[in-house]
């Protein structure tokens, strides 16, 4: 049986959707990972579903999985690309998104950019999670990190180069993170202007992490490195992230991008 999808990417960081709210698929996490190969499948960062929503104001519910078959809570590209595909789809130009992490309002601006409230930053060790109590602003790691969860969980780097992302990998499998974490890198170049590169859990690097910008800037604000408003400058793009003084909600404002859309055998794939 043929299941048609969208491919989609915010910023190069690119994603499957599936439409699950006709009628649940046939997803485990082992076809999750073969859709997502590059060479064997259709190839994306993470492979996102959508279901109907199941709480009061949300217009759907989404589900984030990352090529390693593993599910994550929160992923501000793809919640870009939902929203603007729900518009496409209904005109509604501003869906609430039901998400593991809660209700993410968004709101299509006049520019056809994507704005996502990503909600309130967690800075608990506890909510990040990590495995021990720890003072998420210093982590007891070399180069001296800091950590937040945007309903996944993130750990950020402020860095001068770099050089530091090839050890990406062996900090996403650090034990002080039992769920694992992105890994971000920051270099600060003015207090409203961010270069930044994430190893993402479960993916490696890729062009652009959405939540990881969201976690890079409050992580930066919380040093008193950066401005509540600042300009993240990714490999793919830039987005712009806002964390609100008044509402303590970080707002994400970037691009929302169709490349094709197509159908595939799910069958096809191994379960
Ligand atoms: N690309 C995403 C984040 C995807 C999930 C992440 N790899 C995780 O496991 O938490 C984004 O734009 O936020």
């Amino acid at each position: 049986m043929l299941t048609s999808f969208h491919k989609m990417h915010g910023l190069g960081n690119d994603f499957v959707i599936l439409d699950e709210r006709p009628a649940h698929l046939p997803l485990t996490p082992t076809r999750i990972a073969a859709l997502a190969h590059r060479r064997r499948g259709i190839g994306c960062d993470q492979l996102v579903t959508l279901r109907p929503a199941c709480a009061p104001g949300a217009d759907v519910f989404v589900r984030f999985f990352n090529p390693d078959g593993s599910e994550a809570g929160a992923c501000g590209n793809a919640s870009r690309c939902v929203a603007d595909l729900v518009w496409r789809q209904t005109g509604n130009a501003a869906p609430v998104l039901q998400t593991r992490a809660g209700l993410l309002p968004t709101r299509r601006e006049a520019d056809g950019l994507v704005t996502v409230d990503m909600g309130e930053p967690r800075t608990n060790w506890q909510d990040v999670p990590l495995a021990t109590a720890v003072d998420t602003l210093h982590l007891p790691l070399p180069g001296d990190p800091a950590a937040v969860s945007m309903g996944n969980p993130h750990a950020t780097f402020f860095v001068s180069d770099f050089a530091m992302l090839a050890q990406g990998n062996a900090l996403e499998h650090d034990p002080i993170f039992p769920d694992r974490a992105n890994i971000g890198f920051a270099r600060m170049d003015t207090p409203e202007h961010m270069r930044l590169k994430v190893h993402e859990r479960g993916a490696g690097v890729t062009e652009a992490c959405g939540s990881g910008a969201c976690a890079a800037v409050v992580n930066a604000v919380r040093r008193g490195l950066a401005a509540r408003n600042c300009v993240v400058e990714l490999d793919g793009g830039v987005l712009r992230i806002v964390w609100s003084a008044q509402t303590n909600h970080v707002l994400m404002t970037g691009s929302a991008t169709t490349a094709f859309e197509g159908t595939v055998d799910l069958a096809a794939y191994p379960s």
